[in-house]
């Protein structure tokens, strides 16, 4: 009965207990050492999960709240984008409305002012047109005024308009930089995301994957230990987004409020992100830990239930030890009988079986034993990596915390900048406002002005057309009178002229008389002057520009332009450029001929070289000068003296050179010199040896010239450089015979080319031409002691101090008529020469040298004698003398009789005044 009770106690515990389940028997077996520290660890456990449920909890609250205000956040932050971007827009249409606006209204205050003008133009043309009303012009040059203001404002306002176009371009552009780098951002931020999201696929995989594995708390703590980097990683990148965002934004320099919602709105999308990325994490987190704990429970109720059996089933074999070791020594007894009594085989076996069993029993304790060790060394590593978990959690929440004041100061930052700048943008729309206001009520201002002179315009246009449709009228009516008056006036004026200019013609004359009956009076020296026209030889520098000028009114003044300023000389008589040879002519025809009533005369031409002298007193064959025409007059006159009168004209022809007198007519080749000599009889000077030839016709005259000219040109080889240095004189006597009254006149007239006049130093000479030039200087400055002498009236005249004074004491002296003609060049190259020569003339015009007598004598003419010369004053003209009357002047000495010689010295001073050069050293 006991066996069966053995056996069916360990059939029992064969069959129900530890063959079923081998694993329960082996934790069974496993507690049997740690029985006491299991519930405690339990408990622990249990507690650490309680705890890590309520961390958990709160955590999801924290996440939930922040999630909360996150999106509180986010709606804010779009109502104020939307607020924003509403402002704006409003704020871009109204500056678009007031930018249509303002351009609307300068179009119209163009249109109004190009109206304005036109009608301004208009009205000018008709003001134009017509004469002008004196109230209507002055109104218009106001208007005018007041447009060309309107105008200048106008263009300002453009002006304004035109940079106001250019900022908004430059805000747009601002705008567009902005807005590609917001989009560059947005694209980053999205590849981000994506990288994220692939990163949680791939842990999702993972943790797929490692699901299926056994070893779940190992993956748990991989899992963790990886979502931790990728949260690292993740908070990394997000932070250096913010970072990068931020260098971006300062780059740009530019933080609109778009700018600032997109900042914002992308933090918000990174928090949720990571939020999401969290709670995902957080969420996975729990699951693990719910599924390893359920297991867990799940093991240690089994284990426990296990527990239970395996110390059951131990107190049950330990009762059974102390039964079987109680009933041992009757079993022994009975072992030792049915040993010895049966010994039976199946009895041992037994029992080795059951030694077998209770050895394999003894194994599975200990191996259990380790089971349980390792798994309570299991569960304080799960514990620790529970408790690193958790501190990563801790971490990550603190991270998390951390990021959301940031967040909350990056916000709150970012709320103060938006206000700030919302306040700004306010603030200049303000002023802006303000200004347009402004200007738009200074536009309406102007424009009522415009409008208010728009209408006084339209007034004076309707008086002005009033006007005008009455002027024509008016104007012929008014021109009509006018034109009357002004032919009246003008009839009147030019009578009065012409009464005038009469007047001052009979003025003239009568002045003319007066002055040459005061000259004949005086025995006046008259000086005409002849200018000649400019010539090749002066060249077209600026030195041949011409300083002579002459009085249209007055033919006895010429001015010379010397350095700026400008002379004045009188002559008696002055010739310009244009002057012909017969108007020269006829100038001295008088004088001329009154050497057919007797008269001494002397006409010489002074002057610089090339002044003109030999072509006035010479003249071409084509149109010959004084001495050609005074011959050809003389024969005229004295056939027009009728039959009572019988005249005979003879000529010689004469030069002086270097002192010496040449015969032009005759060669003189036995080389003797001509002389002056004084008559025997006091009657006057001849030349002895001097041919004379007696003219009765023009032919006769011109072979006589032909011959003076061939004989001067034998003299040298070149003829215009020797008339240069030498004078010429043609003598021409005329002597007639009243056969009726048996009286007889005697006239001379000398004729005389004078050597050029020019200083010595000029003309640059030396050796012969010098000693040429000192002839020429000196004969010539004798000439002008004769004349100081004549002028200041002195008892000695220095006659004989050159052969030319000599040889002209006749004419020069007080019974002959005498007259200089002055030559000069218009040059200005010669400008000092004319002066000089001017200035000389100037004085030999107011030597006085008594009135000129006629020689005329009644009876037989006694050859190579001169009658006692008669001083009178011709009553009728100062150069005719129309009858042969003798009118013997009171005064009656005369130089010419003067043979005092011993007195012939000239003071020097007075010498030097009128002396035309300083004599040659
Ligand atoms: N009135 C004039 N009309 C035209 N040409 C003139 C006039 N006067 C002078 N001439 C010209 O000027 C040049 C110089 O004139 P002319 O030889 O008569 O001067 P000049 O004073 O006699 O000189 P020189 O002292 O050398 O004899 C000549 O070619 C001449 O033809």
């Amino acid at each position: 009965m006991v066996f069966t009770m053995f056996s069916c106690r360990y059939s029992y515990g064969c069959t129900c207990g530890f063959s079923s389940n081998q694993q329960r028997r082996k934790l069974y077996i496993s507690s049997v050492g740690g029985e006491e520290r299991s519930p405690a660890e339990y408990a622990s456990l249990q507690q650490a999960l309680k705890e890590r449920n309520t961390q958990r909890d709160d955590l999801l609250l924290k996440i939930k709240n922040l999630t909360d205000k996150n999106k509180v956040y986010k709606t804010q932050l779009e109502k104020d984008d939307l607020s924003q971007k509403q402002l704006q827009k409003i704020l871009q249409k109204s500056h678009e409305t007031q930018l249509a606006e303002r351009e609307t209204l300068l179009t119209n205050l163009q249109e109004i002012i190009a109206e304005h003008e036109t009608k301004i133009l208009s009205l000018e043309e008709q003001i134009h047109g017509n004469i002008s009303n004196p109230e209507d012009t002055k109104q218009a040059p106001e208007t005018k005024t007041g447009s060309s203001k309107l105008i200048e404002q106008i263009r300002q306002l453009q002006q304004e308009k035109s940079e106001l176009f250019s900022e908004l371009a430059t805000v747009k552009l601002q705008v567009e930089i902005c807005e590609r780098d917001h989009v560059e951002t947005i694209t980053s931020l999205q590849e981000n995301l994506t990288k994220i999201e692939t990163d949680n696929s791939r842990i999702q995989e993972d943790l797929v994957k490692l699901k299926n594995k056994d070893n779940i708390i190992d993956i748990g703590i991989e899992s963790i230990n990886g979502k931790n980097h990728l949260n690292k990683i993740q908070t990394d990148r997000f932070k250096k987004e913010i970072g990068k965002y931020h260098v971006r934004a300062s780059s740009i320099g530019f933080s609109s409020e778009n700018e600032q919602i997109q900042i914002l709105q992308e933090e918000n999308e990174r928090l949720e992100e990571l939020l999401s990325g969290f709670q995902s994490k957080l969420s996975k987190a729990e699951s693990t830990l719910s599924e390893t704990e359920t297991k867990y429970r799940e093991e240690v109720l089994n284990l426990s239930k296990e527990n239970q059996k395996i110390s059951r089933l131990l107190r049950d074999t330990k009762a059974d030890v102390t039964c079987l070791q109680a009933r041992e020594p009757e079993v022994m007894t009975k072992i030792e009988r049915v040993e010895v009594e049966v010994e039976s085989q199946k009895l041992n076996q037994k029992l080795s079986e059951s030694q077998k069993e209770k050895s394999t029993l003894e194994a599975d304790v200990q191996d259990w034993k380790e089971k349980y060790t390792e798994a309570a060394n299991e569960i304080s590593e799960l514990q620790e990596e529970n408790k690193q978990y958790l501190k990563q959690l801790q971490k990550n929440v603190t991270e998390v915390i951390e990021m959301e004041e940031k967040h909350e100061q990056i916000v709150e930052e970012l709320n103060e900048r938006r206000e700030k700048r919302i306040q700004e943008v306010k603030d200049e729309v303000e002023e802006e406002m303000k200004n347009l206001r402004l200007k738009n009520s200074m536009m309406h201002s102007k424009i009522s002005t415009i409008n208010l002179l728009f209408e006084q315009l339209v007034e004076s246009h309707r008086l002005l057309r009033k006007q005008a449709s009455q002027f024509p009228h008016v104007l012929a009516l008014t021109i009509d009178t006018v034109k009357k008056e002004a032919i009246g006036a003008i009839e009147d004026i030019n009578k009065r002229n012409q009464e005038l200019v009469d007047k001052y013609h009979r003025e003239m004359k009568l002045r003319k008389k007066y002055h040459n009956e005061l000259v004949e009076l005086r025995g006046n020296i008259r000086v005409f002057c002849r200018v000649r026209p400019t010539i090749k030889e002066d060249g077209i520098s600026s030195s041949s520009q011409i300083v002579v000028t002459f009085d249209p009114y007055d033919d006895g003044l010429l001015f010379i332009a010397n350095k700026s300023r400008s002379q004045v000389f009188e002559m008696d008589k002055v010739f310009n450029e244009n002057s012909s040879q017969t108007e020269v002519f006829e100038e001295v025809r008088s004088i001329v001929t009154s050497c057919v009533d007797g008269y001494n005369v002397c006409i010489f031409a002074y002057g610089q070289t090339g002044s003109g002298k030999t072509y006035t007193m010479e003249g071409p064959v084509s149109d010959p000068g004084i001495n050609q025409r005074a011959l050809i007059e003389l024969f005229n006159e004295t056939r027009e003296r009728g039959t009572d009168w019988e005249y005979t004209i003879s000529v010689s022809v004469l030069e002086i050179y270097n002192e010496n007198i040449r015969d032009l007519l005759n060669r003189n080749d036995d080389g003797s010199k001509l002389e002056i000599k004084m008559k025997s009889d006091g009657g006057g000077l001849y030349v002895p040896g001097l041919s004379t030839i007696q003219v009765t016709s023009l032919n006769q005259v011109n072979q006589v010239f032909m011959t003076g000219q061939k004989n001067r040109a034998t003299a040298t080889t070149n003829l215009n450089e020797h008339s240069s240095r030498s004078h010429a004189l043609l003598c021409i006597e005329v002597t007639g015979l009243n056969r009726t009254t048996n009286t007889r006149t005697k006239g001379k007239l000398n004729l005389v080319d004078l050597a050029g006049s020019e200083r010595v130093s000029r003309s640059g000479a030396d050796g012969p031409r010098l000693k040429e030039a000192q002839n020429i200087n000196k004969s010539l400055s004798c000439l002008g002691d004769v004349i100081h002498s004549l002028r200041s009236k002195q008892n000695h005249v220095p006659y004989r101090n050159s052969k030319l004074t000599y040889l002209l004491q006749d004419s020069l002296g007080g019974d002959s008529k005498t007259l200089m003609i002055v030559q000069a060049s218009p040059a200005a190259q010669n400008v000092s020469e004319t002066i000089c020569t001017l200035n000389f003339a100037q004085r030999v015009r107011t030597v006085q040298l008594g009135s000129a007598t006629r020689q005329l004598e009644t009876g037989d003419i006694n050859e190579n004698t001169v009658s006692t010369p008669s001083r009178s004053p011709l009553p009728h003209s100062p150069y005719h003398s129309p009858s042969l009357i003798n009118k013997t002047p009171s005064n009656s000495k005369t130089p010419l009789n003067n043979k005092t010689t011993s007195n012939n010295k000239t003071p020097i001073s007075a010498r030097r005044a009128l002396t035309p050069r300083n004599k040659p050293k």
